[in-house]
């Protein structure tokens, strides 16, 4: 079989978990629509049977381990070097690199009038995001030109194939499309250049084909039946975040961090299937799902963002609990609940010690530890 490790890498809002969740069929990255979401790099493995169809006719058995990245731009902060780490280390474990672009922010870039504002303020932090889709890019986002400088910097350093695949072909059109291609095409001598809507699931087989061809022979990573690496506790934590994302705005998003403070998953006599329960009248009612109870702790910078996150009566907190819960419901399997609180820890992004501790890879490494002391006699056995 085919086996392999293939790092997406783009700027900030290109599409790079949409894609991954795509590939993957799971929700294994959270997605939104503000810029520097993705924060870790993101493991989704993808098994394809032998005999499955793509674009060229059967395909071989392969492995793909997609490594998803936080968006390329440039650090302000502690945080967002620690981001930029997990781009390099994604990019040092690989088989293959996927640079994935935004068509229609390749596009805007084209504007006369845009790209000389790019140059004016080329350098300048993007950290308060780019425009949404379709809009013009607003001033404070202008400095991205260098970025895709730096990101075709960062390709050029490599010695395996690197594909060039332009998202979001949905919102351009055809027309344009040929003349992009052409002019990305110029900026370095990609493996393969494809294009595609991860959204829309369009010419997600075609790429797929192409990297099975350039993948080595090897064995599996995972499990066939693992489709991440990343710990259900880390899963729920980034999906009550990927709520905030979307309940608040301005700074609040960047300035927010969850950690997971209790994770008691259900006894497993609870986890065993269930009778239907007879109800009153007649009939059944489906048997009561196990219940997980979570409790976690939101992180901000400032009073101000603590009052935000919270609302009026604790009307913010209840609605990004009452969302994320129905998420990790989904996810688990089971009814959740979930306790928030909000707590305002000044400065984190610069401090190099609280993000240590939202690593959940180092969380687990000192869970583990944790548990050898408690318990010895388990862990030897
Ligand atoms: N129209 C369209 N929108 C897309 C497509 N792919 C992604 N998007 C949207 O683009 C936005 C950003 O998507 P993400 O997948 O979070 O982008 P990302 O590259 O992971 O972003 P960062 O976490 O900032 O690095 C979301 O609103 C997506 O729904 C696409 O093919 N077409």
């Amino acid at each position: 079989m085919r086996s392999g490790f293939v790092s997406i890498l783009g700027r900030p809002n290109a599409g790079k978990s949409t894609l991954l969740n795509a590939l993957v069929g799971e929700k294994v990255a959270i997605v939104t629509s503000k810029p520097q979401t993705t924060r870790n790099r993101i493991t989704g493995v993808l098994e394809v049977p032998a005999g499955r169809t793509g674009k060229s006719g059967k395909l071989p058995a392969a492995q793909i381990v997609f490594v998803d990245t936080p968006g390329v731009h440039k650090p302000g902060t502690q945080l967002d070097r620690r981001m930029l780490q997990e781009v390099y280390d994604a990019l040092e474990e690989r088989d293959i690199v996927i640079l994935l672009v935004d068509a229609s922010r390749q596009l805007q870039l084209d504007e006369p009038e845009a790209g000389e504002a790019h140059a004016e303020e080329a350098g300048t932090s993007p950290s308060a995001g780019p425009a949404p889709e379709g809009k013009a890019l607003p001033r404070h986002s202008r400095g991205w030109k260098s970025e895709d400088e730096f990101v075709l910097g960062l390709i050029r350093k490599l010695d395996c194939p690197v594909f060039l695949v332009i998202n979001k072909i949905d919102l351009v059109r055809r027309e344009e499309l040929l003349p992009l291609i052409e002019r990305l095409r110029q900026q370095h001598a990609f493996t393969e250049v494809i294009p595609i809507s991860a959204r829309k699931r369009d010419g997600l087989d075609m790429l797929l084909t192409k990297l099975i061809e350039y993948l080595p022979q090897g064995e599996r990573y995972f499990p066939p039946e693992q489709f991440t690496d990343q710990p259900e506790r880390f899963l729920v934590a980034e999906l009550i975040r990927e709520r905030i994302l979307m309940e608040t705005g301005e700074e609040v998003p960047y300035a927010s961090a969850v950690v997971i403070e209790r994770f008691e998953e259900p006894p497993p006599e609870s986890t065993k299937p269930k009778k239907p329960r007879p109800i009153k009248g007649g009939g059944f009612a489906a048997p009561k799902l196990p219940l997980t109870s979570i409790a976690a702790a939101i992180y901000c910078e400032r009073d101000g963002q603590k009052a935000i996150l919270i609302g009026k009566g604790g009307s913010k907190l209840k609605a990004i609990g009452a969302g994320a819960r129905k998420e990790i419901e989904s996810l688990l399997g089971t009814r959740v609940y979930l306790e928030l609180r909000v707590i305002v820890e000044p400065g984190w992004r610069e401090s190099r010690g609280f993000i240590e501790t939202l690593d959940w890879r180092k969380q687990m490494e000192e869970m583990a530890a944790r548990q050898a002391v408690e318990e010895p006699d388990k862990n030897e056995s």
